[in-house]
């Protein structure tokens, strides 16, 4: 089966814990993918090359890999280099998504684009807005997320935000797999996420972000 055929219709779960928290670390990554797999996810999406390098001998189901980076000069941290797609890709990702904005940046999403496309593994753009979408569409994307929206022009949105179900439907409208991502929450949300076009919905903090979903829980209790 095609790794967009394993993906449709399915959860895919993002392994990233909280940056430079206790269970920021390959192994512990690796113990979550599998976790999530015995649950029903049907890939993952792990930050790091070594992060997948660690994960990859332990699970069979589609990897969508990404590298995070705090760059000086630009606001795009998601996989803004040649390398990190090449690190990604030698560690055995199935799926490399990038940055898909137009904002300045290292390198264009089109060569970003061209060069996952030449390494044998399917492009994602994260996606902020329709407009990247279409750009997306026209360099060569198999996958379209609306992982960014919200999160370019400020103020950004915060967990508690509600998905932006909208942008799913411009975005399955462009006719290519459709990855609804950010603040899916809830098993409603992922329910109204496929409602509204998505191909498959990616869920991160609510499961895999633990600081997060404790404060959460801590928020509704007597002394916090
Ligand atoms: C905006 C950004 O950098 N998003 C990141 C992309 O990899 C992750 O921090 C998110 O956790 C992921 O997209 C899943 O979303 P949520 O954690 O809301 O379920």
């Amino acid at each position: 089966m095609s790794i967009l055929d394993q993906m449709r219709g399915g959860i895919v779960v993002s392994c990233q814990p909280v940056d430079h928290g206790p269970m920021d670390q390959p192994h512990i990554v690796a113990a979550m993918a599998q976790a999530a797999v015995a649950g029903g996810a049907k890939a993952v999406r792990i930050e790091g090359a070594d992060k997948v390098w660690a994960t990859r001998p332990h699970i069979s189901v589609p990897i969508i890999g990404i590298v995070k980076r705090d760059l000086p000069d630009s606001d795009v941290r998601i996989t803004p280099y040649l390398e990190d797609v090449e690190a990604l890709a030698d560690a055995g990702a199935d799926v490399i998504a990038y940055d898909g904005t137009n904002r300045p940046r290292p390198l264009s999403t089109s060569e970003l684009a061209v060069a996952i496309t030449a390494l044998g593994k399917l492009p994602m753009a994260d996606c902020s807005s329709l407009v990247d979408a279409e750009r997306a569409v026209t360099e060569g994307a198999q996958i379209l997320g609306s992982t960014l929206s919200g999160y370019v022009d400020a103020p950004t949105a915060t967990d508690e935000d509600m998905p932006d179900y909208f942008m799913v439907r411009q975005l399955k409208q462009l006719g290519l797999f459709t990855m609804a991502e950010g603040r899916y929450s809830s098993p409603d949300r992922v329910r109204e996420g496929f409602v509204h076009g998505a191909d498959a919905v990616t869920v991160g903090t609510a499961l895999t972000r633990l600081e997060i979903m404790t404060s959460w829980f801590c928020a509704e209790a007597p002394n916090g």
